[in-house]
């Protein structure tokens, strides 16, 4: 993995949301957002129930078509265009729904994810062995030892991160993931953290999360929704300190803002 465009500084501008409206039956679920992520970011978003987050993944991959704004990715408009170009542009997601394959091995679902990037011909031919880029995402999620083994017999974690392993072996630029850890065990969260801090080393990484234990521990920059709208942005230190953060948390779970 490298660790080049880590330099201190700005980071290189990826993501540019400006102006972003989503409207559902007159409902604003997104209300005038601007976003900036640079590349190499771990940024967290989070907000209440219904703060939009889950939107927000959904316009930047073509799953939702706002009313107004912008959404450049590497300066390249993505308003307009079909969710598999804007894959192929280099932008992969989770869903909170698992798209693993149970009964094909865990080899097998990471290779099904990298096919898509190659040439058809390559797909008509048998090919031997591993593909390097499925050798690599399995190292990176761990899962090594168990290639072989249907996906069906994996843990709750083990399947998320084969998850994004098959995000990894299609090698996005961004990846989007929608709450990551949600049910998982301590230890589990705790391998997760570490995964997506490899990850983050050569790819930007947005990841919407509840568990604020598993923030404070990971996060680097924060983005915090409420109502459709960016309340507060910043390093973890500055949005927990944030009054108007332990307000929106506090309103919904007291226990969670003043842990
Ligand atoms: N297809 C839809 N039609 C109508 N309303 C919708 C639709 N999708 C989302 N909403 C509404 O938009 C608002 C934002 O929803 P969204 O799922 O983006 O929130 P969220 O921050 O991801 O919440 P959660 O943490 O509960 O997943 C909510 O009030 C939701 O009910």
């Amino acid at each position: 993995m490298s660790e080049q465009g880590k330099a201190p500084g700005p980071a290189e501008e990826l993501l540019r949301i400006r102006g972003l409206q989503v409207v559902f039956d007159g409902f604003r679920a997104l209300d005038g957002v601007d976003l900036t992520v640079g590349k190499g970011e771990l940024r967290f978003l989070i907000g209440p129930n219904g703060a939009g987050k889950t939107t927000l993944i959904d316009v930047i991959t073509g799953l939702t078509r706002p009313a107004a704004g912008s959404v450049k990715f590497g300066g390249v408009e993505l308003v307009g265009r079909k969710e598999h170009k804007i894959v192929r542009l280099g932008i992969g997601r989770t869903f909170q729904t698992s798209v693993v394959f149970e009964e094909l091995t865990v080899v097998e679902n990471l290779d099904l994810a990298a096919s898509f990037r190659r040439p058809l011909r390559s797909l008509l031919r048998q090919r031997r062995g591993v593909d390097e880029v499925v050798a690599q995402a399995l190292e990176t999620i761990g899962l090594t030892e168990l290639a072989d083994r249907p996906a069906g017999v994996l843990s709750h974690g083990q399947r998320q991160w084969l998850e994004i392993g098959m995000l990894l072996a299609q090698r996005p630029k961004l990846l989007l993931l929608d709450e990551p850890v949600a049910g998982m065990s301590r230890d589990e969260r705790e391998r997760t953290g570490r995964l997506l801090t490899e990850i983050a080393k050569d790819h930007t990484v947005i990841v919407v999360e509840h568990d604020m234990e598993f923030l404070r521990r990971y996060a680097s920059q924060v983005t915090v929704l409420h109502e459709g709208k960016v309340l507060v942005e910043g390093d973890v230190a500055q949005v927990s300190a944030d009054p108007r953060v332990q307000e929106v948390y506090l309103g919904r779970s007291g226990k969670e803002a003043a842990a």
